[in-house]
């Protein structure tokens, strides 16, 4: 498994504070990595630089050897490396084929404008694109949902929405933004089983999570940030017993790292 991502020596600076601190790290390809750390240690700004929603101060990304960092969001994004947010744009009075059809836009040959219009090449592109999201969403186990309307989804299955929706851009690499965060046991349980299928459609994965037992469970390899610094790195079983991590989660006891 050769490298597909590599964060060097990156800084991000805010005024006075820093945010990330010249945080370096690769991540393979099909690999399951997973950035944790205490609140405010920087995960978000990292994933913002990543996916060059955030310029960095100093350090550099790349993907496949290309530098992806100080470029428009959607270079990294057209490259492949999409990242989907905790509050990914749902068309909510819309239905969850309609929402994945669209979002196919991002890679589409048609402009919005035509796909509205209904231009010949955009009911060509409509007609593929529903196809897409059609295999997505079976791919998803979310077929029997299709037709619902967005807004009247719970939660877990919201959130399976925005990773279909991400899907639908052929990323190569998936940021997920806590893709567990407000989910009960069941539900987590079958996000952790949708990541791993992401991987075996071939995808590398990253993931901020906050929730430790699915880190644990999920992750090939894990990052951890405090202060915004990465003071450790290796599989759940290192991290689990690496004393600078245990250190700076002491006492944070809702954040438990799962001893
Ligand atoms: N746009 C910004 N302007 C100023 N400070 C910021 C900005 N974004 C983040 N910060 C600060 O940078 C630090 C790291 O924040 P960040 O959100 O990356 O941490 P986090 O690890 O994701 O936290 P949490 O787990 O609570 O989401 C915090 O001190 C935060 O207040």
């Amino acid at each position: 498994m050769g490298q597909i991502l590599e964060v060097r020596g990156l800084t991000k600076r805010f005024g006075g504070l820093t945010a990330v601190n010249d945080v370096s790290f690769a991540v393979n390809e099909k690999e399951i990595l997973s950035v944790i750390g205490p609140n405010g240690a920087g995960k978000s700004t990292l994933f913002k630089l990543i996916s060059s929603f955030l310029k960095p101060t100093t350090g550099e990304v790349t993907f496949r050897g290309e530098r992806i960092s100080n470029q428009a969001p959607h270079i990294a994004a057209r490259k492949g490396v999409v990242r989907t947010f905790q509050e990914t744009t749902i068309f909510r009075n819309m239905s969850v084929r309609d929402n994945v059809i669209v979002a196919h836009q991002l890679r589409a040959r048609a402009s919005l404008l035509g796909f509205f219009m209904g231009s010949a090449e955009a009911r060509r592109d409509e007609a593929r694109f529903a196809e897409s999201a059609d295999e997505i969403l079976a791919f998803l186990g979310l077929d029997g949902i299709g037709n619902e309307l967005a807004r009247n989804l719970p939660h877990g299955h919201l959130r399976a929405l925005g990773i279909a929706i991400g899907l639908a851009t052929n990323p190569t690499v998936l940021l997920l933004d806590e893709p567990f965060a407000g989910m009960n046991h069941d539900e987590t349980m079958k996000a952790v089983a949708m990541v791993r299928k992401l991987r075996e459609r071939g995808l590398t994965v990253l993931l901020v999570e906050h929730d430790m037992p699915a880190v644990m469970k999920i992750s090939d390899r894990i990052v951890v940030l405090n202060f915004g610094e990465k003071i450790a790195e290796g599989t759940p079983s290192e991290i689990q017993n690496n004393q600078r991590v245990i250190e700076a989660y002491l006492g944070v006891e809702d954040e438990a790292i799962g001893l």
